[in-house]
């Protein structure tokens, strides 16, 4: 049988380039002919030494099977809607959010909504589109109390790394650290100065009109942003929006939605997001049995005991970053009530939170 024809775009970019190295990992281009666009470098050599083909060339994107994008929402806007008019019924796979809420869409995290996809699939849809960063990561978390139906309503409180805003925001939060501590450099290098002075010549430096913050527009580094992403009308912010909007769909649930609402935080982390999330069950279900749906739903989740050691060495972004693994802990009951759970997860946004989803979206084509 022919190899489908996959059109790459946005591979050079952040999520792009995670794509990649788990297509290549994973063995995804011995199974496709791979073709390699761009929107800045047309005619330069791409990684298979081949031209790079314009990502906005219509004629060439009409030739695909498939085209896997994660160039972000504005190519999506500009391309999307004159390719399908122009007849294209290709397989359209995006890592940006401009399509997710679209009736003839679907949200893929296989491990999670698997039958949402092949049911898609059956009926059509040939827009396929990851989900949130937080939102995939709460999902292959609490994946199995969400198939149980066991889920009357959530919080989540996040904490996002600064990968989440782009690859310069992860370089200005180092510049951010490293100019704090140029400021307290004498201070630091002896031991018997004063606490306090340094604490000082911190928040100075903090607040000074040098400080690096044009990506961030304020410090994160010592600090944090309770904000991310658009205000909208409501006063919530896009992000927090997306954590009810994107779940309920995901899991097929828009005639019955489970109601999910929390604060979204930007908190000096690389690329790993956290999650703090009070969960009301439906009833009270034994802690045990929790333990078991949470780390029996995928392989990737894993539940780490509610125990400080356990906690403080399993449940941070540097023991979860570039990796697949998803672990949940602080499982425990609430002074609310034995109905009232609470839970805390960490994954790397640049895998779960982005690049896999699309790539295993990818696979089930090619199994079809
Ligand atoms: N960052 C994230 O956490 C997430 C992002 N997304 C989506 O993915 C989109 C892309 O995000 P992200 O990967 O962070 O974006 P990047 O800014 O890293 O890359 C986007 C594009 O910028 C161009 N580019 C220009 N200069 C460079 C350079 N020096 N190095 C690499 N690329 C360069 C490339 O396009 P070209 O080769 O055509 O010039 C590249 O594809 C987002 O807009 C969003 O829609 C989705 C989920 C999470
Ligand atoms: N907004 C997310 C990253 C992201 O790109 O989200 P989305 O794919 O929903 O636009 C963050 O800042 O952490």
């Amino acid at each position: 049988m022919a190899k489908l024809t996959v059109g790459l775009v946005g591979w050079r970019g952040m999520v792009g380039s995670v794509l990649l190295q788990r297509m290549q990992e994973e063995g995804d281009f011995d199974l496709i002919e791979a073709v390699y666009f761009t929107t800045s470098q047309a005619g330069q050599a791409g990684p298979d030494g081949q031209p790079l083909q314009s990502a906005t060339d219509l004629d060439a994107l009409k030739k695909l099977d498939v085209i896997l994008t994660c160039q972000g929402g504005d190519y999506t806007h500009s391309v999307y809607g004159p390719l399908r008019a122009a007849g294209w019924q290709g397989y359209w796979i995006d890592a940006a959010s401009s399509l997710r809420m679209a009736d003839d869409s679907i949200i893929v995290l296989d491990p999670v909504n698997r039958s949402v996809i092949d049911a898609g699939l059956q009926q059509g849809i040939k827009t396929f589109v990851g989900g949130n960063c937080t939102v995939s990561l709460m999902l292959m978390a609490l994946g199995g109390l969400y198939e149980k139906g066991m889920i009357e309503w959530m919080t989540s409180m996040t904490y996002q790394a600064a990968s989440g805003a782009g690859a310069q925001n992860m370089r200005e939060l180092l510049k951010q650290m490293g100019a704090l501590r140029d400021a307290v450099a004498p201070e630091l290098a002896n031991p018997s100065s004063a606490i306090l002075d340094i604490d000082r010549k911190v928040a100075a430096a903090m607040r000074s009109a040098d400080f690096p913050t044009d990506q961030f527009g304020v410090p994160l580094a010592g600090s944090l942003i309770p904000y991310i992403d658009k205000q909208l009308d409501n006063r919530q912010s896009k992000e927090e929006w997306k954590g009810h909007v994107e779940t309920n769909k995901i899991l097929g649930l828009n005639a019955q939605p489970i109601p999910i609402d929390g604060l979204c935080v930007r908190i000096g982390a690389m690329r790993c997001h956290s999650q703090a999330f009070t969960i009301k069950l439906k009833q009270d279900v034994p802690l045990d049995e929790i333990h078991d749906l949470l780390a029996q739903h995928n392989q990737w989740v894993k539940v780490v005991p509610n125990e400080r050691e356990a906690s403080i060495r399993d449940l941070g972004p540097t023991a979860v970053t570039g990796t697949l693994s998803v672990p949940v802990g602080r499982l425990r009951k609430m002074n609310m009530g034995p109905e009232y759970l609470s839970a805390f997860s960490v994954g790397d946004q640049l895998l779960w939170g982005a690049a896999e989803p699309l790539r295993r979206m990818l696979r089930i084509l090619l199994e079809n």
